[in-house]
C-alpha cells in the first residue's frame, strides 16, 4: 500500500492537494486551503483524520472565504443599485447594525455594532445598502479604526451627500481569549466626514440618536 503522504510534505510538496484529491473520495471545496488547515490540525497535536475532524479542513476554507468576502465585493456596485433621488435634507441613521470581522494581528473575531448616518444631498440610499456596506468592509481582515474610515469613506463618496458619520463598538476576542484577557472592555471608534467634521451641532444630534 502506498505511504500516505506526511503533514510536513503536505505543506512543503504541492502535489499533496493532487493526491488529496486522488486518495479520498469525499468533497473537495479548495484542495489547498484545505491541505494547509490540515496541516496546522496536525501541528497543534490534533489527529486530523479523526471521525470529528474529518471535514473540519473544507468547513475552515467555506468559512475563511465567507468571512474574507468583502475583498471581493464593490461598496460603489452595492451603493448605486438603490440610489434615489429624493429632496430630503435631514439627517438618516441607522444604528445597531450588528458587524462581525477578523483581526489582522491574530486573525481572531472581533464584534459589535455600527451606527451610520448621513446628510443627504438630493438623494437617499436604499438603508439595506448602508448595511451592506458595513459588511464589505468587516469581511475582511481589519482595524477597527480602519473599518470605520473605510465604511465612512465609502458613504461620503457614493452617496454624495453633506456628511458621514460612524461610530463602531466592538468586543475584539483576541483580548478576550487569549493576550490580556480582559472579558469586559470593549472598543468604539469614529470617523467624521463633512458637516459632522466641521459642525459640532450636527456631530452632537447624531450622538443623541445613536444613545436612543
Ligand atoms: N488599534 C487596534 N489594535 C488592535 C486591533 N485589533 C487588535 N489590536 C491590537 O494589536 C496589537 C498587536 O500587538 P503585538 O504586541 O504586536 O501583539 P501581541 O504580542 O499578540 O499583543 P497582545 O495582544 O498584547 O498579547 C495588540 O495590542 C492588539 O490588542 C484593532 O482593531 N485596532
Ligand atoms: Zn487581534
Amino acid at each position: 500500500m502506498a505511504e500516505k503522504p506526511k503533514l510536513t510534505q503536505v505543506f512543503t510538496h504541492s502535489h499533496y492537494a493532487t493526491s488529496f484529491e486522488a486518495e479520498s473520495d469525499e468533497e473537495v471545496y479548495d484542495a489547498r486551503k484545505e491541505a494547509l488547515v490540515k496541516s496546522m490540525l496536525g501541528e497543534i497535536g490534533e489527529d486530523p483524520n479523526r471521525e470529528g475532524l474529518r471535514r473540519t479542513p473544507l468547513r475552515v476554507a467555506k468559512a475563511m472565504d465567507f468571512l474574507t468576502s468583502g475583498y471581493s465585493m464593490s461598496a460603489e456596485e452595492i451603493i448605486k443599485k438603490a440610489l434615489f433621488e429624493e429632496d430630503v435634507r435631514e439627517m438618516v441613521v441607522v444604528r445597531d447594525i450588528e458587524f462581525y470581522s477578523m483581526c489582522e494581528h491574530h486573525m481572531l473575531p472581533f464584534f459589535g455594532h455600527a451606527h451610520v448616518g448621513y446628510l443627504p444631498n438630493g438623494k437617499v440610499v436604499g438603508l439595506s445598502k448602508i448595511a451592506r456596506v458595513v459588511d464589505v468592509f468587516a469581511r475582511r481582515l481589519q482595524v477597527q479604526e480602519r473599518l470605520t474610515s473605510q465604511v465612512a469613506d465609502a458613504l461620503m463618496e457614493h452617496l454624495g451627500a453633506h456628511g458621514v458619520a460612524v461610530v463602531m463598538e466592538a468586543s475584539h476576542t483576541c483580548m478576550m481569549m487569549r493576550g490580556v484577557q480582559k472579558q469586559r472592555s470593549s472598543t468604539v471608534s469614529s470617523a467624521m466626514r463633512g458637516t459632522f467634521e466641521t459642525d459640532p451641532r450636527t456631530r452632537s444630534e447624531f450622538m443623541s440618536f445613536i444613545k436612543g
